[in-house]
């Protein structure tokens, strides 16, 4: 049997609740809600849904950057806890996370250089001239000229800085990538070129996504299949073009309504 890139099994996150130092109730929020679902390798699954829906926490616990309230996390078979446990070079090199804000998740006072070499040292362990070759090769597969490293990535529109977080994420080698928003701080023309990008180095290197989006229309130009969140449960999943075309779920009929720009076959 095939292992599966991500399995998620009952998945929860609850924030707050419980009793403040003053013994006041907090709000509790039911952030995420018993989310199962699996990422094929080499697929791209879009999980979609409206602001507060709990696509980010769901992409945040996948990375380590929350942790589940319940449930299971496998990462390429492996519990993500215990990957986790192992240290940062064995979980860095099985999941990487694009974050929304290319400039704000690039470090400003280090150059290029420095940025695309720290995953190269840490996590691939290659030496000077190999680390070299490596970044030519990454700034190459995203399309960057090779004086980009001597610069620092204020110097660097939105688009150029996420090709260049992509870069960085390519570094760690890792085959499967968490994509939270990654196009929508950019326009609209180069959000189509970074989700042409994305696609053709996910063809590449055999990646494998899930890909985080408010925008159907972006879901729709780069994912496999899709999952829709509604209030931290996931509604519905089916693949992208049945999705679209014939959406079951009440609150996916109203999403897909409201983004005139989807082609309904
Ligand atoms: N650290 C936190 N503390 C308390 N509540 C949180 C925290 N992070 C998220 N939430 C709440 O959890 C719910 C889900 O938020 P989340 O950011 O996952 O949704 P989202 O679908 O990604 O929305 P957006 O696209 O606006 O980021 C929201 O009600 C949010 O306010």
């Amino acid at each position: 049997m095939t292992v599966s890139a991500i399995q998620i099994r009952d998945l929860s996150k609850t924030f707050g609740g419980g009793r403040s130092l003053l013994g006041k109730a907090r709000h509790e929020v039911r952030a995420v809600k018993s989310v199962s679902l699996d990422v094929a390798r080499g697929e791209t699954l879009a999980v979609v849904g409206e602001s507060g829906s709990g696509k980010s926490t769901l992409a945040r616990m996948l990375v380590g950057l929350e942790a589940p309230t319940a449930g299971s996390l496998l990462i390429g078979g492996k519990d993500a806890g215990a990957l986790r446990r192992e240290g940062p070079r064995a979980f860095g090199k099985m999941i990487q996370y694009v974050f929304q804000d290319p400039v704000a998740s690039l470090n400003p006072r280090k150059t290029i250089r420095d940025i695309l070499e720290t995953p190269l040292k840490l996590l691939c362990g290659y030496e000077a001239a190999r680390r070299a070759v490596r970044m030519k090769e990454l700034l190459d597969a995203v399309q960057m000229p090779e004086d980009t490293l001597a610069r620092y990535p204020h110097e660097f529109s939105g688009g150029q800085a996420q090709r260049i977080a992509i870069a960085r994420v390519l570094a760690a080698e890792a085959e499967i990538i968490v994509l939270d928003e990654p196009v929508s701080a950019l326009d609209v023309s180069v959000q189509a070129q970074v989700l042409l990008l994305l696609r053709d180095l996910k063809t590449r290197f055999g990646l494998t996504y899930l890909f985080i989006s408010h925008d159907l229309a972006v879901v729709e130009a780069i994912s496999d299949r899709v999952a829709v969140m509604y209030f931290g449960e996931v509604v519905e999943m089916a693949p992208a073009a049945r999705l679209f075309a014939n959406p079951g779920h009440a609150y996916t009929q109203r999403l897909v309504a409201s983004a005139p720009c989807i082609r309904r076959e």
